[in-house]
């Protein structure tokens, strides 16, 4: 197919990304005390789609579930370090335990400036849920609760990421070919 013929190389099959999904679901599902409000997830759009479509399903609470956006990359692979929030909540988050549910956690300053955004909401916690995290190219430090796997040091396509708005729809995550990174 044309457009695997653009990766040099996988590094999560569509099949591994499911297992870890599942566990993931299954840790949210039993950290949650059946006493408490089921928690609120919020995906970060548009690259936590594919992630939180599969996160969800597996989910077994009556969770409440909205996007949020902030931009930083653009077209490129560098952060603008300032990201920008585009697209609000139609939730309203007061008082709830909200997962902010993330494709990739890099420099860290979209995950930051929108965990402060929605505790001004109002959000009596707010954790974060990642598939992956590449601590290489941290700035902000905080603690990612959950996250899927440790990705290395390369700018990653697939399951929702993209590289100039292409290749979100990759089943795996994978790194592109030099050539296509121009
Ligand atoms: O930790 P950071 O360095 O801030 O990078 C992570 C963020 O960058 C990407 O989003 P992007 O802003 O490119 O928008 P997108 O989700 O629409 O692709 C990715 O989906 C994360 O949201
Ligand atoms: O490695 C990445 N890939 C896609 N989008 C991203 N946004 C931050 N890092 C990445
Ligand atoms: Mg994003």
């Amino acid at each position: 197919m044309a457009l695997d013929s653009h990766i040099e190389k996988v590094l999560w099959t569509a099949g591994e990304i499911s297992d870890r999904v599942a566990e993931l679901a299954a840790e949210i599902t039993s950290d949650c005390s059946p006493n408490s409000p089921a928690p609120a997830l919020v995906g970060v759009a548009t690259g936590a789609f594919v992630f939180l479509a599969d996160l969800v399903r597996q989910i077994k609470l009556p969770i409440s579930v909205d996007f949020i956006r902030a931009d930083s990359y653009g077209a490129g692979t560098e952060s603008t370090g300032a990201p920008r929030l585009s697209l609000d909540l139609k939730l309203d988050v007061t008082g709830k335990h909200v997962i902010l549910v993330e494709d990739i956690v890099d420099t860290g300053s979209t995950v930051a400036s929108l965990i402060a955004h929605l505790e001004k909401k109002g959000a009596s916690s707010v954790s974060v849920c990642a598939f992956l995290d590449k601590p290489a190219r941290r700035k902000v430090e905080f603690r990612v609760v959950g996250s899927g796997m440790q990705c290395p040091d390369y700018f990653v396509v697939g399951y929702g990421m993209d590289f100039a708005e292409a290749y979100r729809n990759l089943p795996y995550v994978g790194v592109l070919k030099p050539e296509f990174y121009s």
